[in-house]
């Protein structure tokens, strides 16, 4: 099989070798001519095998609304697209309609296993036609880890169930995420007591209850920096957590630890909270407690 793949960024780039390793042919076409295999989208078409599969891999939102609105114009009946970036899901809902007005079938590909997928393999949640995902699925075997699909892989829905349930996958990972980090607080501030907080971390790999990969990465991330010293509070994000807010509020369903999370980022980029300012200066209006004046 031979497809092309939009986009080598860190992702894109790592899955092509993925790929290629387990017998695909990828031809790989990127704006940076340094690591692109072709010099632009129409020669990537050109160079497919037709019926064509192409696998976009780009910046969610605009980026991928202009390379799928471009593929519209390159690809004939019978082609079929992947999205296997970090979409909304209401966006496949568009980009499929686009793609289906020349016959061009589509699928979106929710892709987990970061920069680690290369080696480890990515987990696959994919949505689509029964008939395309058959068709790709050479494609996503290739990219998964080995062993039984139904662990690494699933065909969870029509177009948008993909992207929806990477989203959720998401939304869990920030409150993990959070988690972890509080418990590293919580530890950290103790150090008369705990005198060796990525022991502590260390020691839950095996055996515990909170035994995961992403304790497994912050024990990495200790073991390099253990007191996170070359680390700034600063947590950007892009986007998931929002939309599976959004999502929760739409359908009335409590996600309060998710909600958290999220918010917790948004606090950790600010110096000096307005709001905080706020609740400082109504203290100090109805109690005449003490305010901490700036200097
Ligand atoms: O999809 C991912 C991991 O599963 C990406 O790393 C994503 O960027 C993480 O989301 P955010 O940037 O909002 O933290």
């Amino acid at each position: 099989m031979h497809i092309g793949i939009v986009g080598l960024g860190k992702m894109g780039a790592n899955m092509r070798d993925r790929l290629r390793a387990n017998g695909i042919t990828v031809t790989g076409f990127d704006r940076n001519p340094v690591i692109s295999d072709v010099n632009g989208l129409a020669e990537l078409i050109a160079t497919l095998p037709s019926p064509r599969v192409v696998w976009v891999m780009v910046p969610a939102g605009v980026v991928t609304d202009v390379v799928i609105a471009e593929l519209s114009t390159l690809l004939s009946a019978g082609d079929l697209v992947i999205d296997g970036g970090n979409s909304r899901f209401t966006d496949d809902f568009a980009h499929s309609a686009l793609l289906a007005t020349t016959g061009v079938h589509y699928i979106d590909a929710g892709v987990s296993g970061g920069v680690w997928g290369r080696t480890n393999g990515f987990g696959l949640m994919v949505g689509g036609s029964a008939d395309q995902v058959k068709r790709a699925m050479p494609v996503f075997d290739a990219l998964r880890p080995a062993g039984p699909r139904d662990e690494s892989f699933v065909h969870a829905g029509g177009v948008g169930a993909g992207h929806y349930a990477k989203m959720v996958h998401n939304g869990i990972e920030y409150a993990l995420m959070q988690s972890y980090a509080e418990g590293y607080e919580l530890l950290e501030k103790r150090d008369d007591l705990i005198t060796d907080v990525p022991g502590v971390f260390k020691a839950w790999q095996r055996g515990t209850v909170v035994r995961s990969w992403l304790l497994e990465l912050l024990v990495r991330a200790l073991d390099e920096d253990p007191d996170l010293a070359n680390i700034e509070g600063f947590v950007e994000d892009s986007g998931e957590g929002r939309w599976t807010i959004e999502e929760a509020i739409s359908n009335a369903v409590p996600v309060p630890t998710i909600s958290a999370a999220i918010f917790a980022r948004f606090v950790s980029r600010q110096d000096d909270s307005p709001a905080m300012k706020a609740v400082a200066a109504l203290r100090n209006q109805f109690g005449g407690h003490a305010v901490k004046t700036a200097d």
